[in-house]
């Protein structure tokens, strides 16, 4: 197998529950899939050239986010240069297997770099109302929440599933619509 049969692409606001979401599919698929993350070669190559912790980073606690608009504002420059930077070494360092899981996709460019590149997409968006997020550690932070990076996908038309996460019957019923999908898909 050279690629993925399908790759679901997660996007959705901070705390909106996509991690959650994609590690509830990986304990339904096991092997069948792997959770590929953007944020992880753009966090081990921001942790290198700033001498910073990376499993840190890659928690969802307080370290992240004292870094969060730093971070930022570093990948936009990396980006500038080459829109498909982070996808393609996110792409390169995971392991082929039928379905993955594409944690969070952030912007029109990252969607784009995955049309390029490969066949069977379903592009999804993640839901939940803005006082859930907060009891879920959500801050509106200016330079996180108003930038490209929070925002630029808010105008994005073309969802294959929009789902709501606002608790565990809309999570169980999102894994449920999402592993249908899937299944369906690859069939
Ligand atoms: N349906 C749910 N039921 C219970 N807890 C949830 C649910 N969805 C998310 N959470 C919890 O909310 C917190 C934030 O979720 P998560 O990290 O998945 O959000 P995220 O969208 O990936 O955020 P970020 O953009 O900051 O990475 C986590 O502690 C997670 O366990």
């Amino acid at each position: 197998m050279q690629n993925p049969k399908i790759i679901l692409l997660f996007s959705g606001k901070r705390k909106s529950g996509k991690d959650f979401i994609c590690e509830q599919i990986k304990n339904i698929l096991k092997e069948e899939c792997e959770i590929v993350r953007i944020s992880g070669p753009l966090k081990k190559l921001y942790a290198k050239n700033h001498q910073l912790d990376f499993k840190e980073l890659m928690g969802d606690g307080p370290y992240k986010e004292k870094y969060r608009i730093d971070m930022i504002n570093w990948s936009d420059e990396v980006r500038s240069e080459d829109p498909g930077y982070f996808c393609r070494a996110a792409c390169k360092d995971a392991k082929i297997t039928p379905v993955w899981i594409v944690s969070d996709i952030r912007r029109k460019t990252d969607i784009n770099w995955f049309k390029e590149n490969f066949k069977n997409l379903c592009v999804l968006r993640i839901y939940a109302e803005t006082d859930v997020r907060i009891a879920r550690g959500y801050k509106y932070t200016e330079g996180i929440d108003n930038v490209v990076s929070e925002c630029d996908l808010d105008d994005f038309e073309h969802w294959d599933l929009q789902l709501s996460n606002n608790n565990s019957d809309e999570s169980k019923k999102a894994v449920e619509q999402i592993i249908a999908i899937t299944s369906e898909r690859i069939k």
